[in-house]
């Protein structure tokens, strides 16, 4: 179990809705519509995968649910309040891990996390102790002092989610958040999530490992062209077949590759 005091959140809410309430969530760029129109629930303390193939819409939508990226169409609601019409609220709930969003890497790992603590209006006291327990326990406390600029992929990545949790948010939403991570650090990753789920918060996020998502997520969601295609626990939704089985079913789209010949021989 990780030692992390700021993690459980509090119990007793008077919340009825889902964590995250979608309906209608539309956005278009140009002629091209990322995301059509979208209902999808999730529950509240649920680990909700959301997967779905390049292009899908999965970064749109969070974006949209998150307040980073304004829709053309339809509501989301973080633990009864709209993200864009009551955004104060509703961010003081969220956790955040966006995908490729710039960060200030020209501070050090311990002054990102306590600095991204005080933007959440903690006190520096308060701030400083959880960024010094949320880099322990991420296995970063040897890089505390060294600039984020200097940090690897996977450093960066876990340094992003410190971040994120550092203000105790009840929902966590995560686009990517294994990605260049190696496994040592994932398996770390998983632990604080699955105890933040145990707390009673709720985490979402997107993968394009359907082995990790079946792994380690209650529910999940298959979008595809935007549009969602399925939903539900993840045994409801792989059906008796394996989550990528069921993914490649839905999806559609050939395995076969065509072409390419020059490129299976050995000869000029
Ligand atoms: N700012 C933008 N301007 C124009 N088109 C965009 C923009 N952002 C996304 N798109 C397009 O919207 C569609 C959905 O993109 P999105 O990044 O949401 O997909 P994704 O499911 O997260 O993909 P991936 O798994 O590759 O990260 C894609 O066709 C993408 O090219």
């Amino acid at each position: 179990m990780t030692d992390l005091s700021m993690l459980p959140p509090p119990a007793g809410e008077a919340v009825r809705g889902p964590a995250i309430a979608v309906r209608g969530l539309g956005k278009r760029f140009g002629d091209l519509i990322a995301v059509n129109g979208i209902d999808l629930d999730v529950p509240r303390g649920s680990f909700f995968g959301l997967v779905g193939p390049n292009g899908a819409g999965k970064t749109t939508t969070l974006s949209m649910v998150t307040g980073l990226l304004r829709p053309d169409a339809g509501t989301a609601m973080v633990l009864d309040h709209d993200v864009w019409a009551d955004p104060v609220e509703a961010k003081r709930l969220l956790g955040i891990l966006p995908d490729g969003l710039r960060i200030f890497d020209r501070l050090t790992g311990l002054q990102l996390v306590t600095y991204a603590g005080l933007l959440r209006g903690l006190s520096r006291e308060v701030a400083t102790k959880r960024a010094t327990e949320l880099l322990r326990a991420l296995g970063l406390e040897d890089a505390q002092d060294k600039l984020v600029v200097d940090y690897s992929a996977g450093m960066t990545k876990k340094v992003t989610l410190a971040s994120a949790l550092v203000h105790g948010p009840r929902v966590l939403v995560l686009d990517e958040p294994f990605e260049a991570v190696d496994p040592v650090s994932a398996t770390t990753i998983r632990g604080i999530l699955a105890d933040f789920v145990s707390a009673g918060g709720t985490v979402v996020l997107s993968s394009h490992v359907m082995d990790l998502v079946e792994r380690i997520c209650s529910h999940v969601a298959v979008l595809a062209r935007g549009e969602v295609l399925a939903t539900g626990t993840v045994d409801e939704v792989r059906a008796g077949e394996s989550l990528e089985e069921r993914f490649v079913d839905l999806v559609g789209g050939s395995t076969e590759v065509e072409g390419l010949e020059w490129l299976r021989t050995s000869s000029d």
